[in-house]
């Protein structure tokens, strides 16, 4: 499969986004990791940075958080340089690795972090936000590692942060705990709190956010709401049953794929029609049919296909 070429379709924000990159560069190695990104974050926003693996998701992050600059470009976190302090004191972190003491209760973990902040969110607040009743007296280092994701997640809640970063903190959470945390950020958000989302989950930014970006080796291939990125891939997905082979359709022309999933023939094709016009010749007791608009997994997959036709790795946990 060829990348689909992609003209950015961005959002409009009204009011001054609560952070920003524009233009920005950074080099790591042998790798050009951002290669002139522009983002802007707006408070009460879900914003997705959705990519494959290496595609400079957490550079855009530790470059917006201050914990590495940028080569070239801007960068602003409520309107001051990320190292500022003052700007700081208005963010809220979960990172994909997070070193917490062992040792320490999950109260004595809650009071440690409310104690930095002036005017900290209330335990109780924390702890249901967090979904971690039944947990407070554990220690930390004896939970599960789900649990674990739980706790850092009421912890970067602490501070009553206007913008909250989070990396993918819903990877190895069960469906309710998954849960719990998307009805907490639909709750943060409405009360107009911005946060930057990222996902390996394409249903979770599909689930949340109002915005998805997506990156691709170090540059914005994709910004706009949900719908619009989905748009911009104009594939259906056509399901049947079927006796024709997934095989031979797959050959026929206009079709991307080709397979059989839980008894079904599941075909993507640029275009409906003249696919359906060649199933039904092959076969006139086709049955169940259904014909979709491609997803958000399907434009990403799209979007960030390498010229040979693979994809990230992480993409099939979508
Ligand atoms: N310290 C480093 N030294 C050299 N290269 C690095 C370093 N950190 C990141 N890179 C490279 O920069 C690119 C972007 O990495 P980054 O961690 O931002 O990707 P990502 O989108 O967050 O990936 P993932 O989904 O795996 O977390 C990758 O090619 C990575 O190998």
């Amino acid at each position: 499969m060829r990348p689909v070429p992609f003209t950015a379709d961005p959002l409009k924000v009204t009011s001054t986004p609560l952070a920003s990159l524009r233009g920005v560069r950074r080099r790591r190695g042998a790798v050009q990791a951002l290669d002139g990104v522009d983002l802007a974050l707006p408070a009460g926003q879900v914003t997705a940075l959705l990519g494959v693996n290496g595609a400079g998701k957490t550079t855009a992050i530790e470059i917006l958080l201050g914990l590495q600059p940028a080569d070239a470009g801007e960068v602003t976190l409520f309107g001051r340089h990320p190292s500022d302090l003052e700007a700081r004191r208005h963010i809220g972190v979960m990172l994909q690795q997070a070193q917490l003491p062992e040792r320490l209760r999950v109260d004595e973990l809650l009071a440690l972090t409310r104690s930095w902040y002036p005017q900290p969110r209330s335990v109780a607040d924390c702890v249901a936000l967090g979904g971690l009743d039944g947990l407070l007296d554990r220690r930390y280092g004896r939970l599960s590692g789900g649990q674990q994701r739980r706790v850092q997640f009421a912890l970067a809640l602490c501070g009553r942060p206007k913008l909250l970063f989070l990396d993918e903190p819903t990877t190895g959470l069960d469906i309710g705990a998954r849960q719990q945390v998307w009805r907490a950020i639909r709750s943060l958000v409405a009360d107009g709190v911005g946060i930057l989302l990222t996902t390996h989950y394409l249903e979770e930014a599909e689930a949340l956010a109002d915005r998805v970006v997506v990156l691709d080796a170090g540059r914005v291939r994709a910004d706009g709401s949900v719908g619009a990125v989905r748009a911009q891939v104009a594939q259906r997905r056509i399901r049947c049953k079927s006796v024709v082979p997934a095989d031979v359709v797959a050959t026929w022309p206009g079709v991307r794929s080709a397979d059989v999933i839980d008894g079904q023939l599941v075909v993507m094709a640029e275009q409906a029609e003249s696919v359906l016009r060649c199933l039904l010749d092959a076969d006139p007791r086709l049955g169940d049919l259904e014909v979709q608009r491609a997803g958000l997994v399907e434009a990403f997959v799209a979007m960030t296909a390498t010229a040979d036709g693979m994809t990230g790795s992480k993409q099939e946990a979508a």
